[in-house]
Formats: structure tokens, sequence, C-alpha cells
């Protein structure tokens, strides 16, 4: 029981759901009850604490949990001791000042004002590295009604589609302050894998086995035939991991090639492909892999 490998998950908001979901395409049990606190998956050698996203870098940092999974706006504005290790591209949002419709155009204009956020974490670091001298007060969430109750005069919060701002009347102004997504996060200067690593063996395939879910998740597996004559040229456009497997075809002076290509443009591929001759351009998912 001692070596088990002890991961804290989002219990709930937005990253909860999808974290779970990618968990269990990695093959750990995961709870059935929204209302569990933890779970022990005995034959993976794992144990899961479903905690509140933004404590989860604080447990990390303190070594009390091994991994966690959260937002690494969380992570950032908690100055905890832990380390972002992979991102997962679920909880993607942008994190970004705004204010009443026409009131701001430049980050500038902050001097002297009050702004109302969750993350003041976040929001101290960067008015810091701009020079940038004002009032900073934390809200719990909502916190886009805070200037129409005039207890603030700008805010700084996570956006998305940006409904929710443009729903208050609101809209963001600057730069973004930071893009973020859901992060696996390990304790600061914990070199995993190394021998003074202190993360139980269970973390190596976790890892892999995470790693490999998405990698399913942004791959897809690309089959086409070609003349031998094209192959150079078609080749190139899908070079695969570690090169494309190159088979040959009964069909005299024709190959067959198989690689993985990223999902995303995987339509224009297979019109680049059919225009220098490739044929029989097959396009598949992939469940599940080690790399
Ligand atoms: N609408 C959203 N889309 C994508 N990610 C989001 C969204 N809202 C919050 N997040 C992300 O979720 C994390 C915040 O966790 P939190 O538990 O506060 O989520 P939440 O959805 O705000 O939950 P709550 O129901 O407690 O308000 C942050 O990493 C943040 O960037
Ligand atoms: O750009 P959008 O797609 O509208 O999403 C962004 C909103 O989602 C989150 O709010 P949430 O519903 O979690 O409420 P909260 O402010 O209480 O955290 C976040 O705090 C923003 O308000
Ligand atoms: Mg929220």
């Amino acid at each position: 029981m001692t070596d088990m490998l002890r991961i804290a998950v989002p219990n709930k908001g937005s990253l909860s759901v999808a974290a779970s979901d990618l968990l269990r395409e990695a093959g750990y049990r995961q709870r059935e009850d929204s209302k569990r606190l933890t779970l022990i998956d005995e034959e993976n050698g794992v144990e899961f604490f479903y905690l509140r996203p933004r404590d989860i870098a604080l447990y990390v940092g303190e070594g009390t949990l091994d991994i966690g999974i959260t937002g690494r706006d969380l992570l950032l504005d908690s100055g905890a001791k832990a380390d972002e290790v992979v991102g997962l591209g679920f909880g993607r949002s942008r994190f970004h000042f705004a204010s009443t419709v026409g009131a701001f155009t430049s980050i500038e204009q902050l001097r002297g004002k009050r702004i109302a956020t969750s993350y003041v974490g976040v929001v101290t670091d960067y008015l810091e590295r701009e020079g940038i001298d004002a009032s900073v007060t934390r809200l719990d969430g909502a916190v886009e009604t805070s200037i129409q109750l005039g207890v603030a005069d700008a805010i700084a919060d996570v956006v998305e589609t940006g409904s929710t701002m443009r729903q208050a009347g609101l809209e963001v102004f600057g730069e973004p302050i930071m893009h973020s997504e859901a992060v696996v996060i390990t304790r600061s200067g914990d070199e995993p894998g190394s021998a003074t690593s202190a993360l139980p063996a269970a973390y190596e395939t976790f890892k892999r086995r995470l790693d490999g879910v998405l990698i399913a998740r942004s791959y897809v597996m690309m089959d086409y035939d070609i003349r031998a004559a094209d192959l150079a040229e078609a080749s190139a456009m899908t070079p695969g991991l570690e090169g494309p497997t190159v088979s040959p075809l009964h069909r005299e002076g024709w190959v067959a090639v198989r690689a993985m290509v990223p999902r995303e443009g995987s339509q224009r591929l297979m019109d680049d492909l059919y225009a220098v001759g490739a044929r029989a351009i097959l396009l598949t998912a992939i469940n599940a892999c080690r790399i």
C-alpha cells in the first residue's frame, strides 16, 4: 500500500468530467458517484483523491500527493512548488482583463484602478511585470458582476467562448494575460524517472498510458497506395513518427504506405495525397497506443 501512486483529480468544475474520462480511457478505475472523495485502483497501484482544482497544486507542491490534474492558470496562481509535466488539451481558456464596453483600451489605463479577480496571484505577477500599480481584490467567482455593483473598475477572468462577458455587457482589452488548459503537475525538483525521484514506480506506467491516450486522440492512421515513382513526394507529406511503413503491393510498380498523421488537417492531407497520385486512401482512428 505504501507505494501507491497518489493522484489528485478535480472533484467539480470545468475540468472534472474530462479529467475522469481521460483517466478511464487510460485504463484506470474512476468514481461512479460524483460525491465520492477517494478511490483506490488496486490493480494499477493508484489512489485517486478528488479535490478542488484550486487546492490541487498545493497538495502536490507539499508532496502530500504525487501528481495532480489541474488548470495551468490555477497552478501559476497558487505559487505552489509544482511544475507542469504535460498539457492535456481540454479546459482550454484565455485569461483576460475586461471592463464595461468602451471603458478601457489598454492595460496602461489600469494604473490606480480597482481590479476584481479570483486569480490574485496571476494578476499581481502580471501587473508587477508590466510595472502597473493597481489594487487587486479577490472574489470567489461571478466576478463579471462586480463592476456593475461598483466594487471594481475592471476584472480579470477566464474566457472561453466569451458569452459570459458579453452577457454582462463587458469586453476584454489588452493582450491575453495567459492561455490555460488542464495539465498534469508534479512536485518541483522531482525529476520523474531519475534515481532521486520520490515518485512511485507506477508513475512511469501512468505517464506512458497518458501519452498513449493523448496521441491516440490527436493522431489518426493513414493508409494509401502509390506508384513507387511517386513515393518520395508522398511519404514526405506523411513522415509518421519514425518514418512511414512501406510494403510491396501485388500490383507492379506500386507500394502501400502506412503512417500516423495529426488528426487536424487530415482531410486536407488526403486531398493533397490524392493530387500526387495516392489512391485507396484510408483514414482510421487509433484507439490506444504506446509510443
Ligand atoms: N468556461 C470554461 N472553459 C474552459 N475552462 C474553464 C472554464 N471555466 C473555468 N475553466 C478552467 O477551469 C479551471 C477552474 O476550475 P474551477 O473549479 O474554478 O472551474 P469552474 O468551472 O470555474 O468551477 P466552479 O463550478 O467551481 O465555478 C481553470 O483552469 C479554468 O481555466
Ligand atoms: O467565456 P465563457 O464560455 O462564457 O466561459 C467563461 C466563464 O466560465 C467560468 O465561469 P463559471 O461558470 O465557472 O462561474 P464562476 O465565475 O463562478 O467560476 C469563468 O469563470 C467565466 O466566467
Ligand atoms: Mg468557475
